[in-house]
């Protein structure tokens, strides 16, 4: 077993039976210019296999968000490449990219951005009305089902609790059945009950459901709901693990802040 971080092509392959949901080639984002430009990624490759659970790790700095939104097309990038299945994200309009984000991709932040004048209910089919699609009945039943929201869809937002709140953020973001769902540290502003319930929800949704999930996290505990975890270090991805445990992903953690692992980069 090797455990000495890389950045050959290998270390961002994974087999899967299904064709990868995205792969990332080479992104580089620089924001500002001169004095103040920072390199937020730096040549980051990555392959996000479908029906995976993959977390997405690193220094605070490292690349993790730009990551995550240069992917989901929410941000465009300087250099590289980005496919979402078989369409090329990097040469969308903003128009189109804003398409894409809405019939095929779904999202779930830290602060839930749950719409405060809608219920439950509204605010998990929202994407729907957004793309003009009907509810899948039988899906939408199951999505709040599993989640335990069934008694709470007429609550607004302010009558839920944190927990239950993300929950609806997590229905909404699966409602539409996206290619892929991206997740900027979930758990955040959960308590470690609730936190680990939406984990397992997550790991249910790639495994038993097939759904594609990439979680962006600081938490080994969250990262240890993962299929395979992935390491950015000064904007590039570094190492992976896949079968993660906490003992293991601390410990891939404490080898790459080792300066030695970070010389010659
Ligand atoms: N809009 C922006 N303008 C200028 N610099 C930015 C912008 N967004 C991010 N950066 C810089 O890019 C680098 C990477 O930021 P990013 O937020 O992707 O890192 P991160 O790994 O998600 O960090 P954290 O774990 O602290 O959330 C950082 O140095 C950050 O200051």
């Amino acid at each position: 077993m090797t455990t000495t971080p890389t950045t050959t092509a290998s270390s961002i392959e994974a087999p899967t039976m299904r064709p990868p949901a995205a792969t990332a080639t080479g992104l580089v984002k620089v924001y500002g210019r001169g004095d103040t430009e920072v390199r937020a990624l730096d040549g980051a490759s990555l392959v996000v296999p479908a029906g995976q659970l993959t977390a997405i790790m690193g220094p605070s700095g490292s690349g993790k968000s730009t990551l995550m939104q240069t992917m989901a097309g929410l941000d465009p990038v300087d250099q590289g490449s980005i496919r979402l299945g078989d369409t090329e994200v990097t040469t969308l309009s903003e128009k189109q990219r804003t398409l894409l984000r809405r019939e095929r991709i779904g999202f779930v932040f830290q602060s839930f951005n749950l719409v405060p004048s809608l219920t439950a209910r509204e605010n998990i089919t929202l994407p729907l009305r957004l793309a003009g699609r009907s509810a899948d009945t039988a899906w939408f039943e199951e999505l709040v089902t599993i989640l335990g929201l069934g008694d709470r869809l007429t609550h607004r937002p302010t009558e839920l609790s944190g927990g239950q709140q993300q929950r609806v953020a997590v229905a909404r973001a699966l409602v539409t059945r996206p290619d892929i769902v991206f997740a900027d540290e979930p758990t955040g502003n959960l308590d470690s009950r609730h936190g680990q319930a939406l984990l397992a929800f997550l790991q249910r949704a790639a495994g038993e459901l097939g759904q594609t999930v990439v979680m962006v996290t600081h938490d080994p505990t969250a990262a240890s709901y993962a299929d395979r975890v992935v390491f950015l270090v000064d904007g590039r991805v570094v190492s992976d693990l896949a079968g993660p445990t906490v003992t293991t992903v601390l410990t891939r953690m404490a080898e790459l802040e080792q300066p030695a692992s970070r010389a010659g980069r």
